[in-house]
């Protein structure tokens, strides 16, 4: 997109960005082309489409540069966008919090299915707030908290919930700490779970830009679990569930700690690639 004399059109940015993107390592690159030239033009897909024998003018090409030059650097297309899709529900999103994955739907949908009746919900590390929003959405009669490490991801995972509508309580904290004396039906958590040394094999996108502290979970990647497991059985109600997601080969480690502390009818669900990702138990 270099300054030439030719028209650029919608069609003939559309061609160049993604051999550019492709060029540069992006997957999906015509898909995620699409997008990115919607966003900068202001129009949806099928937008791009019918126009596209239109000729950009200099502020629309300006606006496409710049959105395409941030991709081409490996900035994930969702902190360039502002949003995520999760569970049906749209989420803002910064570089402030993990991007939602579709995986983390698979502990959304266990809780909902096990677990029908929690009127009292905490999740750990709620982030942007995708886990505790999905619950209260689809729990209209459940309240719900969250507590989050860091002010940048609560601010924003505040912005979800009234975006949202839903009885969600955010506190600031680190893990269980500002419920010292409160039960619950279920607590959930997603919390970091990659072992140290793999964070620098990541893709750019996750390793250059999303947190840190929302991805390293110790030398083996399962700290968190040590601390949660068997914290949780101070902190639910009688026949209360916890459950949470983990990383590809934790599930054993994982349900060998729920066994030790006490939990019964445990669990570990999959996710849509044949992978462990949630393990869940009760406690009597
Ligand atoms: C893997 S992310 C999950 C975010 C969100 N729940 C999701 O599923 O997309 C883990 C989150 O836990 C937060 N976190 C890390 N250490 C924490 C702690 N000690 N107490 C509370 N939250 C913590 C991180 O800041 C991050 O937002």
């Amino acid at each position: 997109m270099t300054e030439k004399p030719e028209t650029w059109t919608v069609r003939r940015v559309l061609d160049w960005t993604k051999g550019y993107l492709a060029e540069k390592g992006v997957e999906n690159a015509r898909l995620e082309t699409e997008w990115l030239l919607s966003a900068a033009l202001g129009l949806d897909r099928v937008g791009l489409y019918v126009n596209f024998d239109k000729p950009l003018n200099q502020e629309e090409l300006a606006a496409c540069r710049g959105l395409v030059g941030r991709r081409a650097k490996r900035e994930p297309l969702q902190y360039i966008l502002g949003t995520q899709e999760f569970c049906g529900l749209d989420f803002a999103v910064t570089p402030a919090v993990l991007i939602p994955r579709h995986d983390t739907e698979v502990i959304v949908e266990e809780a909902l299915r096990r677990v029908p009746g929690a009127t009292t919900i905490l999740d750990i590390g709620v982030g942007s707030g995708c886990i505790a929003v999905a619950m209260a959405k689809n729990l209209p009669n459940s309240q719900v908290w969250g507590v989050e490490q860091s002010p940048e991801a609560i601010a924003l995972a505040q912005q979800n919930v009234e975006r949202h509508g839903v009885p969600v309580t955010l506190f600031e904290g680190s893990l269980f700490e500002p419920f010292a004396d409160q039960r619950f039906d279920l607590i959930v958590s997603n919390p970091p779970y990659i072992p140290t040394a793999d964070l620098e094999t990541l893709q750019p996108e996750v390793r250059e830009y999303e947190p840190r502290a929302a991805l390293d979970g110790g030398a083996d990647g399962l700290d968190f679990y040590r601390i949660i497991v068997p914290a949780a059985t101070e902190h639910l109600n009688p026949g209360g569930w916890l459950m949470v997601e983990l990383g590809i080969g934790q599930a054993e480690a994982v349900l060998g700690m729920f066994e030790k502390a006490g939990f019964g009818d445990c669990f570990t669900a999959k996710d849509p690639n044949g992978i462990d990702r949630v393990v869940g138990g009760r406690i009597p």
